[in-house]
């Protein structure tokens, strides 16, 4: 099969793990029979500095000419005293809202071999296969007004807005995911103080009526945030808006142990997806071969699965990090005892390495859908 690929490194790590998505689809090509034809276009900061904008015509015309689109990560202290408005994040919004990538899945299982890298106690960090759906093109980031206001620009407004059909979508899209999986849906919200929230609430109950299967129960976002520390083997799939999910998966990928091992799929209504680790562009770390390319390496592996009808591919690249941990290979942010501490260069050779082989070994329990 012949798919073409665009791959948007963007900033700082982004562009040494964009290498790693490089790197593994080549040698899934290779092993698989298919021509991946990967090309690369700038956002974010170095579009900014290239183009004078964050997200140049070329690279959005490009994403949708493709068949998926990877993206590394955006931002960094280069370009932080520009308006808000004009800064590298604004690229990210923007593909985001121009592809209608409104569905954000956020899987986070325990990765068995990780569980001593996890600040939680092994009993609790080592029970977990939960899926954060977040909605990602409406709620507070994209709300108008956003603006200072009064004559010394002293009163700031962000506007909180999501309409019925927004709100409608990213549950049904959910409740579908937790239907699948056989499970669970808890909605998250703050729907003692917002209005907006009263609403989300109101639509999760009647739509709930359409899947009787699945179990539904409702969460305020502060209790949530504790409940993810104290005891996540209790979530299966959550739902929640923008910000709250923004802020949530980053908690949770310390479930993980590392920021640097979650993967995410942003999906259209027709199912066109891109593909970017949660994290960002790490600016303490870039530069210095040090970052963890495994989040950009399994969504790559999402990718083939979500998007290009390639199950087995994606499986094969999952079971490659998977292996790869297992023989204690590990990047510095992870704290493996015992473990072979190598650069990112390193660890997306040794990954890649095992995707080009077969392996009979399983996945364990990285369950992402
Ligand atoms: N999707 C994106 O493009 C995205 C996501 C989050 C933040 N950002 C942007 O990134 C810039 C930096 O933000 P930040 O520092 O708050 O968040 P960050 O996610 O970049 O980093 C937070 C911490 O996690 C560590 N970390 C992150 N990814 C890692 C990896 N793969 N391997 C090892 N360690 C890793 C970093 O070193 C840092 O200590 C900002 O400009 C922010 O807006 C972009
Ligand atoms: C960089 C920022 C705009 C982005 C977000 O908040 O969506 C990031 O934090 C993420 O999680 O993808
Ligand atoms: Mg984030």
């Amino acid at each position: 099969m012949k798919k073409k690929i665009a791959v948007l490194p963007g900033d700082g790590i982004g562009r040494e793990i964009a290498s790693g998505a490089a790197a593994v689809l080549e040698a899934a090509g290779k092993r698989f029979g298919h021509e991946f034809e990967i090309e690369y276009a700038d956002i974010g900061g170095a579009a900014i500095d290239a183009h004078g904008t964050p997200l140049p015509d070329s690279t959005l015309e490009l994403a949708r000419n493709s068949d998926a689109v990877l993206l590394g990560a955006v931002g960094g202290p280069k370009w932080d005293n520009l308006p808000s408005a004009e800064r590298p994040e604004r690229g990210l919004l923007a593909i985001r809202k121009e592809l209608g990538l409104f569905a954000n899945l956020r899987p986070i299982p325990s990765f068995q071999k990780l569980v001593q890298s996890s600040p939680l106690k092994p009993e609790i960090a080592g029970n977990v296969n939960m899926l954060i759906v977040r909605e990602l093109t409406g709620g507070l980031y994209f709300g108008k007004p956003s603006e200072r206001r009064g004559e010394n620009k002293e009163v700031v407004v962000d506007t909180l807005q999501y309409t019925r059909e927004e709100i409608e979508r990213i549950v049904v899209k959910a409740f579908e995911f937790a239907a699948a999986r056989g499970g669970r849906l808890t909605s998250v919200d703050k729907a003692n103080v917002l209005e907006s929230s009263r609403m989300w609430r109101e639509i999760v109950n009647e739509k709930a009526a359409d899947y009787p299967d699945v179990t539904v129960d409702h969460m305020y976002v502060d209790a949530a945030a504790m409940k993810l520390i104290s005891s996540p083997g209790q979530f299966d799939v959550i739902v929640t808006e923008n910000l709250f999910g923004d802020i949530l998966s980053d908690e949770a990928s310390m479930i993980t142990g590392s920021l640097g091992m979650l993967p995410s799929a942003s999906l259209s209504e027709s199912g066109f997806g891109l593909y970017e680790p949660v994290h960002g562009s790490a600016p303490d770390i870039a530069g210095q071969n040090k970052a963890n390319p495994l989040a950009m390496i399994l969504s790559t592996a999402l990718m083939l699965k979500y998007s290009l009808g390639m199950r087995e591919e994606g499986e094969a690249i999952e079971r490659a990090v998977q292996s790869v941990l297992n023989d204690g290979y590990c990047t510095s942010d992870l704290q493996m005892e015992g473990s072979t501490v190598v650069g990112t260069d390193k660890m997306i050779e040794l990954v890649t390495a095992r995707v080009a082989e077969e392996s009979e070994s399983s996945i364990d329990n990285i369950v992402y859908m």
